[in-house]
């Protein structure tokens, strides 16, 4: 018999992560009922079509009304209104967490608001797609991936132990980290590649008509793997770069030197340069795949 780790689950936005937390808990088991809110009335009245829950609300503060396991799942930059409009509705006692992919800037705005009879159990899970929106969501998304949890080093071990367990119900690995960890990690593995891949097809379509038309008619798979990423939700992902701002720019930073030094190498014809590094990250996407942590084909083959 599945443990179940919450009576009743309120989702407060419900795109890619949000509806597939609600495919996930509805099969596993791990909640009773599921409660769901979003901000726009045509993405409510689909989640419903869809059946993604047992009762909808156009007010996140009615959806939170006796549940006793709250996730935002909205962009990054709308989880201090949301926190600030369920903080009087929540129960005592209740797991009140996100999904956000920058996790210190969210506490940051979201916990002034929560009350003291709550725990407050950050999270991130590092599963994605470049689709958005409540159809987009599947209940494999979550199975062997990462799931990250920043709590406080104050917050209750107990209600820690039971949201990483109903992370596990999804087929998750749970980590916890501190928030300011995450989000350094998390600029180079995640925030940058998007950045990369934004600029690189904006360049490609800065190109005169007559190059631009031969890049997409001839665009290998590298360029086709930038495209994918770089369809990603322009309003998340905007909120991801406004909020992880100093992590980014490290990162950055560091990319632009390495860059420089490949500019260099070829420039002046060494070769040497340009093949130690490549054999060098050629071991490194060789040993990603040894692990099992093969996150380059995201898509797991859904009609999209
Ligand atoms: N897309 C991805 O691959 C991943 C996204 N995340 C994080 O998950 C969060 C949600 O992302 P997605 O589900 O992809 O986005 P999405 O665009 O598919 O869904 C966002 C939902 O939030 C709702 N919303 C927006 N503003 C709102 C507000 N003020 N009040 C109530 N609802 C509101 C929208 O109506 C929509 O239902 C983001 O914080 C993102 O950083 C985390 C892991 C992966
Ligand atoms: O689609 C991809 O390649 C992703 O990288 C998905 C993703 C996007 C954002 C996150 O915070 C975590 C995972």
């Amino acid at each position: 018999m599945a443990e179940r780790f919450f009576e009743r689950l309120a989702l407060v936005g419900i795109g890619l992560i949000g509806s597939s937390i609600a495919l996930a808990a509805r099969r596993s088991g791990a909640v009773g009922t599921i409660a769901i809110a979003t901000r726009t009335p045509t993405t409510l009245a689909r989640a419903e079509e869809l059946g993604l829950g047992d009762a909808y609300f156009a007010d996140p503060a009615e959806a939170v009304k006796g549940a006793d396991c709250v996730i935002v799942c909205t962009p990054v930059g709308a989880c201090g209104l949301v926190a600030e409009a369920i903080a009087p509705a929540l129960e005592r006692g209740a797991v009140v967490s996100d999904v956000g992919s920058v996790k210190a800037a969210v506490i940051r705005a979201m916990a002034p608001h929560l009350p003291e009879h709550i725990h407050f159990v950050p999270g991130h899970p590092i599963a994605g797609t470049e689709h958005s929106g409540p159809d987009a969501g599947f209940a494999e998304l979550f199975r062997n991936r990462w799931t990250i949890l920043t709590p406080a080093e104050t917050a209750d071990p107990a209600a820690v132990e039971r949201f990483a367990g109903f992370w596990r119900s999804f087929g998750a690995h749970v980590d916890t980290m501190s928030a300011e960890h995450h989000d350094l990690v998390l600029a180079i593995t995640s925030h940058l590649p998007h950045l990369i891949a934004y600029n690189i097809v904006g360049t490609a379509a800065d190109l005169e008509s007559g190059i631009r038309s031969e890049v997409l008619k001839y665009s290998a798979s590298g360029f086709r793997d930038f495209t994918r990423i770089a369809a990603s939700d322009p309003t998340m992902w905007r909120d991801v770069f406004l909020n992880n701002r100093e992590a980014v720019l490290e990162m950055l930073g560091r990319f632009n030197e390495d860059l420089s030094r490949l500019q260099r190498a070829i420039r002046y014809g060494d070769g040497e340069t340009l093949y130690d590094l490549f054999s060098r990250t050629r071991a490194i996407r060789r040993s990603i795949i040894e692990i099992g942590q093969d996150t380059a084909a995201p898509d797991f083959g859904r009609p999209h």
